[in-house]
């Protein structure tokens, strides 16, 4: 029969190991799509650079004339980056290739005119490396729980920050070492602010709430914080609570009181306390894991290997077979339906829980005080504790949900409050309830 043609675009951490695939599973790719799959053309940006077991002959700098050839039929695009990537996945559709990429960063920021030009040119867009690394997750939400209703994605969905945290947790590593470490073993993006500030956690959200809810949301709709403010007394803190900090992708409907759809969803993306008795807390490493939670299914778990070359690849060939078949067959997969207009609402009216630690002089009185501060915003105490005396006491306060709005004006009125040397840690407070 046939062989299908291949182009890849890029051949780093992800395309290489796309490469080694495609060549040691040949025969069994081609038994499974019924046709054999023939990568023809690799386009890189330093052909001179040493990339075990790819073949020379087939790489080009000029990547726009390998995604137009004629005899190409299907294109992965793991380049990454808004351009050239967004313009490379617009011609090879325009000119009737199915795509798969793993390109979460284009997808956040401008998935909708990438699915608008798969359904005009009735061709394929699949991204499961997209999100989560090998971890099945995208096609479970798009098409396994497209006839149920989801309430809720919560999960670690970036290795980097994963490996960084459980660093700093179970080693007392320092911030910096954890990084390099995370960088040398290929699971930080090329450049780590992605990582560390939260941006690809928060590209990941946008995409996950826009399959859970079908409704449109972009990486710029997300609440995103990073794990650089995270300090040893936040880590040290967690553990007097007997808890763990996890930087935490959170996609929810808002409900309101008598509709189903919510009013609204909450996309955020955070460092957050989460108790050690939570599953979330024993994802070591740079492993990722994502609770799904849905009215009738109930509550799913997802866990796997979230970052680097080989797992990413895994998910890159899926798409692969997937596409492959939809092309032998002469069909494509399903399309991105966004019918659902629900507004994500701003962070200040999302409901969540503080723990704040204190530095306070132990004098009458000072406990009352920000007991007051607390009431002034409406914000309920569930827990407080006092550590230390004199002049080195510490008030540990954890509250109930309340608006975030008030809990960070709470904290900004401690700040000013005479008796409180200092604000030591604020973070917020997930998965106890
Ligand atoms: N690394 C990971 O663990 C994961 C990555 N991803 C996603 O996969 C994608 C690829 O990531 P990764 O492999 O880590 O990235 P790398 O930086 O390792 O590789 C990027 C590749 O793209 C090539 N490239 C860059 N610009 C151009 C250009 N203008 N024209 C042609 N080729 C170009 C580079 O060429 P050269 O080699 O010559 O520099 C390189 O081969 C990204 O979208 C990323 O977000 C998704 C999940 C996990
Ligand atoms: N840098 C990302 C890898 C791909 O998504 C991570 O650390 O999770």
């Amino acid at each position: 029969m046939k062989p299908l043609r291949v182009a890849l675009l890029g051949c780093g951490v992800v395309g290489t190991e796309v490469v080694r695939l495609l060549n040691e599973q040949a025969a069994d790719l081609a038994a499974r799509v019924g046709t054999p799959l023939e990568l023809v053309g690799i386009a890189v940006r330093r052909p001179d650079r040493v990339r075990e077991g790819v073949d020379r002959a087939l790489l080009t700098t000029d990547a726009e004339a390998l995604v137009t050839r004629d005899d190409v039929d299907i294109v992965i695009e793991v380049i990454g980056g808004i351009e050239p990537a967004r313009s490379l996945i617009l011609a090879a559709m325009k000119t009737g290739k199915s795509v798969i990429t793993a390109n979460k960063a284009l997808l956040a920021e401008d998935g909708a005119t990438l699915f608008a030009a798969a359904r005009e040119y009735s061709v394929d867009l699949y991204y499961e490396a997209s999100v989560a690394g090998a971890i099945p997750l995208l096609r479970p939400l798009r098409e396994s729980l497209v006839g149920d209703h989801v309430h809720r994605v919560l999960g670690i969905v970036n290795g980097t920050t994963n490996y960084i945290l459980d660093q700093m947790d179970t080693q007392g590593a320092g911030f910096n070492e954890a990084l390099e470490e995370a960088q040398a073993l290929g699971y930080a993006e090329a450049d780590p602010t992605a990582d560390v500030e939260g941006f690809d956690a928060a590209a990941k959200a946008a995409i996950l709430a826009q399959l859970a809810f079908h409704t449109p949301v972009t990486a710029a709709d997300v609440h995103r914080e990073g794990i650089t403010e995270v300090t040893s007394a936040d880590v040290a803190g967690a553990k007097e609570m007997d808890s763990v900090v996890k930087l935490l992708a959170i996609c929810e409907r808002v409900p309101e009181e008598n509709g189903r759809n919510g009013r609204g969803v909450s996309v955020r993306v955070y460092p957050a306390m989460i108790p050690r008795s939570h599953p979330l807390a024993s994802v070591r490493e740079a492993y990722n894991a994502v609770f799904v939670e849905a009215e009738s299914a109930g509550s799913l778990m997802f866990y796997g290997a979230g970052a680097g070359g080989a797992p990413t690849a895994s998910a890159v060939l899926g798409d692969l077979v997937a596409v492959a078949r939809n092309v032998v067959a002469g069909t494509t997969g399903p399309v991105e339906v966004t019918y659902a207009e629900l507004p994500v609402l701003p962070m200040g009216e999302t409901t969540t829980r503080y723990y704040i630690q204190l530095d306070v002089a132990d004098q009458p009185g000072v406990l009352a005080g920000v007991a007051e501060e607390f009431a002034r915003h409406g914000v309920s105490i569930k827990a407080v504790r006092q550590e230390g005396m004199g002049e080195d006491a510490q008030l540990v306060v954890v509250t109930h949900r309340a608006p975030d709005a008030a809990l960070s004006a709470t904290v900004e009125g401690l700040r000013a409050f005479p008796m409180v040397r200092q604000v030591a840690s604020v973070m917020r407070v997930e998965g106890d309830e």
